[in-house]
């Protein structure tokens, strides 16, 4: 029996997220949580013929969240406010750290074993803050909990494929880092296959992966950003979870993780410049994370330049993260 959640089930993706784990044949029980509109989603999505029973709840003054999260084995978490364009990711901090911070508190209390997947942004922050907040309930496993890098996995397979033709559904390329910007380090060097990408074309495709939100933010126009691929990439990681859940072996996806806490986690932070976040390929197993894998040791000196900026700006991520649960121990 799997149980899966999701927070912030109405929204733009939470619904299509909901709808694809709902007709997965991994999920038998997914409960909908959000402030607003879980009655009507879960009604829709509860009446197709799919394995899994759909629960739908709102906050009820807590007991809502309580509901959805008791005996949860995966929690996926897309709640808070998106981007219109002019904005960072970061300007969303301001409400989507309290967000964050109420529903990590709401896991801890009541599935603390669950995987704990964190799609709402920023994520070099929010994921930083989950921990802090599992921490203060003596509850965190770094082996549990995910920030969701799939888009930008997806994304640069895409955008290669627009320069260099071929599959798009088979190139692989290890995306490290965080997400947001010049946090997000495309190794297209490492690319499999092997493909040559023209060197006067290679800035601007990097470029693309790095900026690839803003392009949706900009076209969808003040409407919120990126929902329908974001859905397809958290599921495609939820699944990959799940199908790990079932002993199946081999399965690698880039995920922004605690380092000091995953095997393999502790030397890539020595190359990090000490960084405890930081996204790398991640073999998974029916336990969560098993192996930090380390793709830093190749790389090309561009793509050390990209790192040194990356770091620069994951450092400052991460504290803005610790330093706001430092401040709210009334709140947890
Ligand atoms: N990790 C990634 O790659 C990506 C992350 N995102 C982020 O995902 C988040 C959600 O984006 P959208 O679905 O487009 O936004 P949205 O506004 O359409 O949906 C967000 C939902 O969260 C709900 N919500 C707000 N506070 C809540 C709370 N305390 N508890 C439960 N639910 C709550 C809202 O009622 C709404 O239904 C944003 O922060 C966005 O930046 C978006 C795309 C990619
Ligand atoms: O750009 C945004 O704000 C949403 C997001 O994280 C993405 O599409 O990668």
């Amino acid at each position: 029996m799997v149980k899966a959640s999701v927070l912030g089930a109405s929204g733009g993706i939470g619904q299509p997220l909901s709808l694809l784990l709902a007709i997965s044949p991994l999920v038998d029980e997914l409960s909908l949580y959000d402030v607003v509109n879980t009655p009507g989603v879960g009604a829709d999505l509860s009446h197709i013929n799919g394995t899994a029973k759909v629960t739908a709840y709102l906050p009820e003054g807590g007991a809502g969240l309580e509901k959805a999260l008791t005996g949860c084995d995966i929690v996926v978490i897309p709640a808070g406010i998106p981007r219109k364009p002019g904005m960072t990711r970061d300007d969303l901090f301001k409400i989507n750290a309290g967000i964050v911070r109420d529903l990590a508190t709401g896991v801890a209390k009541y599935c603390p074993k669950a995987f704990v997947l964190i799609i709402s942004n920023p994520v070099n922050s929010t994921v930083p803050i989950a921990a802090e907040v599992l921490k203060s309930h003596n509850v965190f496993d770094p082996t549990r909990l995910f920030g969701v890098t799939s888009l930008d996995v997806v994304r640069a397979s895409t955008f290669v494929a627009d320069v260099v033709g071929g599959d798009r559904t088979k190139y692989k390329i290890p995306v490290v880092g965080g997400h947001s910007g010049e946090t997000i380090v495309p190794l297209l060097s490492q690319i499999s296959p092997k493909v040559d990408i023209p060197a006067d074309k290679l800035e601007a495709l990097v470029n693309r992966i790095q900026f690839g939100g803003d392009e949706v933010v900009k076209a969808k126009d003040g409407a919120g950003s990126a929902t329908l691929s974001m859905a397809y990439a958290g599921f495609k990681f939820a699944e990959a979870l799940l199908r790990a859940g079932n002993n199946e072996t081999g399965i690698v996806e880039p995920t922004y993780i605690y380092l000091p806490g995953v095997p393999g986690g502790k030397e890539i932070q020595d190359t990090v410049g000490g960084l405890e976040f930081f996204a790398v390929p991640v073999e998974l197993g029916p336990n969560g994370a098993v192996r930090a894998t380390n793709p830093l040791v190749k790389v090309s000196d561009y793509e050390e330049k990209l790192l040194e900026k990356c770091y620069e700006g994951l450092k400052g991520n991460i504290a803005k993260g610790v330093e706001f649960i430092a401040t709210q121990s009334s709140k947890l």
